[in-house]
């Protein structure tokens, strides 16, 4: 491996981390992301949720911070292309938020498949 392959890599993974930072201090939807796939980590670890739970968990959880970053960097091109109000830049910005929504269902099903037994079983202990 060269030296220009070396640099090239941490140039990238440094305009990547860059691209993250930015979506992490403009889209208040992405601290209440981070917010909830950290409670489901800690959540997954409390309960000793299985490997296939891990990875499932996992998953969703990069579905939704995935598509949040990604929505992020399609609301940048559209303010850029199209700075004044337009119906298709209002569209293009709302199918985006689409997209984020369709992954937080997903995270929210997978969460309750995972959680809500065992909670019940929690709730059933206590009370
Ligand atoms: N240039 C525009 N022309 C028409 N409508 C727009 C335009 N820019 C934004 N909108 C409308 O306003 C909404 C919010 O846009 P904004 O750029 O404020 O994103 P946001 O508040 O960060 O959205 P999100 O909550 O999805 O992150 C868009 O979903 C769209 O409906």
């Amino acid at each position: 491996m060269g030296e220009y392959q070396k640099q090239g890599f941490w140039r990238s993974l440094n305009q990547a981390w860059r691209g993250l930072l930015h979506t992490w201090r403009t889209q208040g939807h992405m601290k209440f992301h981070v917010g909830a796939g950290i409670g489901v980590l800690f959540s997954a670890w409390w309960w000793q949720v299985s490997r296939f739970e891990w990875l499932i968990l996992i998953a969703a959880i990069g579905c939704v911070i995935g598509s949040e970053v990604m929505n992020s960097a399609l609301e940048i091109v559209v303010d850029m292309v199209q700075p004044d109000f337009h119906p298709l830049a209002g569209m293009a910005k709302d199918v985006a938020a689409g997209a984020v929504l369709v992954t937080t269902i997903q995270a929210i099903a997978i969460g309750l498949i995972v959680f809500f037994p065992r909670f019940f079983l929690l709730a059933s202990k206590i009370f």
